[in-house]
């Protein structure tokens, strides 16, 4: 079929508006220079009308009638004298051309002296790795110009350098993490310590781009984001680094800050997370805050290695199904998730043969958190029990399917225990706490572009989800309710999380033998499962 014109109007009507834009603009542009001095001047006679008319009211009454009949002696003399008129209108223009004179300070035409001497040091600095003496018109040479190599530069308010585009020579091995790590490593430290850095390195055009970041925010509280179900806030991080802000209340007040939002379920690619970082550093309140968020669509079951009681607040409340701080529990309450998974998948596939819509009892979402498994893996090797990650791996590769979504914490120095299905397929990753290069690469795949932050509160770090871009973190705080060290208001704020009670807090008699235990778990129905501990 012969393929119709458009109508002129949509074809060409675009060109004719842009045109007519440019027109109106540069006629604007010539109308405003050829009044410049019309502007300038109506300006400077408001400006003295304005100032008369303070003098008049700043003159006291009985000081007016002289003050008027000088006035009017002097326009009468002008009057009288010849050329006198002229001469005072003449005059009169000059005062108002004078006092109509733009008076706004115009900015520096560029760096003063002390940016100067940073911008000139730091120039020299690199000289050494930016060039070699094979170059015959070298773009870094001692006693160079800087102002060829340093595209755009922007101080903050205390001379420091707040953002730098470096021009360098192709020949540069940009390519190569060492001489990256080597030119960032002196841009930190001439820049100035104690702030973070975001490195950017365009490799085709040859510039490197330097930005001093602000701090990530430290005062938001766990509370009710407006997340979809599936979605789980991880943290918070830069407004560059995700394309959405979520609205938080902080402080008091209403702010909208960009989050790391982790989606979970069928289409996920990242369906289980592991959260790595040194002691104290906050993967514990990590895991909390995912579970005060999940606990609004899900189920969720508890295994702390640990065994400080730091879910405590979590136990006989809707949804959690168990919180397992032993061994035996742990063991029993994870077989049970692994026959969960398998059941869950029987019963879809079941479902989808028979061309039926997946039973109700699938689709509610499990989660099963662990924080630090490898302290009970231990145990269980010293008693030659089984290790309880390795119940891990039904949930693992068949979770995504069965709405079954792994959540693993640990301390750097249990990584080497971890087995290899949790380490494949927990492909969210996040990192808190101070932690090395290697340390980083290790669990993330690759170095942060940033610096790492002087300052590193609880519950910062990096969190990575999949290949996808490293996101600096802040978590918010979920901290235990049951701490005395915990601020009140933050208590609150979990407290006020937490699901209704559905059973006392420790049902269990305190000296019932653990290896007769029986762990009682609520069923996606409501029904009751009963696994032997
Ligand atoms: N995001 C956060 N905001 C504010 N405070 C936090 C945050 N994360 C952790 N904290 C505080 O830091 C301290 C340690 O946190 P947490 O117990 O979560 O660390 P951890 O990594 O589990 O360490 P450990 O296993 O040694 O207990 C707690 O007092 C906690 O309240």
């Amino acid at each position: 079929m012969a393929r119709r014109p458009l109508p002129r109007i949509l074809s060409n009507g675009s060109d004719r508006i842009v045109r007519g834009r440019k027109l109106a603009r540069s006629a604007a542009d010539s109308a405003t220079d050829v009044l410049h001095p019309l502007i300038t001047i109506t300006r400077g006679l408001r400006r003295l009308a304005a100032a008369g008319r303070l003098r008049w009211a700043g003159t006291p009454r009985d000081r007016r009638g002289p003050l008027l009949f000088l006035l009017t002696s002097i326009v009468l003399v002008v009057a009288l004298l010849p050329f006198g008129p002229l001469l005072a209108a003449l005059t009169l223009m000059a005062a108002a051309a004078w006092h109509g004179r733009d008076r706004t300070p115009s900015r520096p035409a560029g760096p003063d002296e002390a940016q100067t001497k940073r911008l000139e040091s730091l120039y020299e600095a690199l000289v050494p790795y930016f060039s070699v003496p094979e170059d015959p018109a070298p773009l870094f040479t001692h006693g160079g110009q800087w102002a060829k190599a340093f595209v755009s530069y922007a101080f903050d308010g205390t001379g420091r350098i707040s953002q730098l585009t470096i021009r360098y020579p192709a020949y540069f091995t940009d390519g190569e993490a060492a001489s990256r790590a080597r030119i960032e490593q002196l841009l930190h430290t001439k820049s100035g310590r104690g702030r973070e850095y975001r490195f950017e390195w365009d490799e085709e055009g040859n510039q490197l781009t330097v930005t001093a970041l602000p701090p990530l925010p430290v005062d938001i509280a766990a509370q009710r984001f407006v997340t979809a179900p599936g979605e789980t806030v991880l943290g918070f991080t830069d407004p560059a680094g995700v394309q959405r802000t979520l609205p938080v209340i902080a402080g008091g007040e209403r702010r909208d800050v960009p989050p790391v939002v982790w989606r979970t379920g069928v289409r996920s690619t990242e369906p289980h997370l592991l959260a790595v970082g040194g002691p104290g550093s906050g993967t514990t309140t990590l895991l909390r805050s995912i579970a005060l968020q999940v606990l609004q669509h899900g189920d969720v079951l508890i295994v702390e290695g640990g065994g400080t009681g730091e879910f405590a607040c979590l136990t006989g409340r809707a949804g959690v199904l168990a919180v397992e701080c032993d061994l035996t529990g742990a063991l029993a309450g994870l077989e049970w998730a692994a026959h969960e998974t398998e059941r869950r998948l029987i019963a879809m596939n079941r479902a989808r043969q028979a061309g039926q819509s997946p039973p109700d009892d699938t689709l509610r979402p499990l989660w099963l958190l662990l924080d630090r498994p490898t302290v009970l893996g231990q145990l269980a090797a010293a008693e030659g029990r089984r290790d309880p990650q390795s119940l891990l791996q039904v949930p693992l590769r068949h979770g995504r399917t069965a709405g079954v979504t792994v959540a693993v914490a640990e301390q750097f120095d249990g990584m080497e225990s971890l087995i290899d299905p949790v380490r494949q397929h927990t492909r969210a990753r996040v990192v808190l706490g101070p932690a090395s290069a290697a340390q980083l690469e290790a669990v993330l795949g690759t170095r942060p572009p940033t610096t790492p932050t002087p300052d590193m509160p609880a519950g910062r770090g990096y969190a990575r989800l999949g290949t996808g871009p490293m996101h600096r973190l802040q978590v918010p705080a979920a901290p235990d309710p049951y701490d005395e060290a915990t601020s009140e208001s933050h208590r609150q704020a979990v407290l006020s999380l937490l699901p209704e009670r559905t059973a006392p807090a420790d049902p269990e008699p305190a000296d019932a033998p653990t290896e007769d235990r029986t762990v009682l778990t609520k069923g996606t129905k409501g029904t009751k499962v009963v696994a032997e501990g």
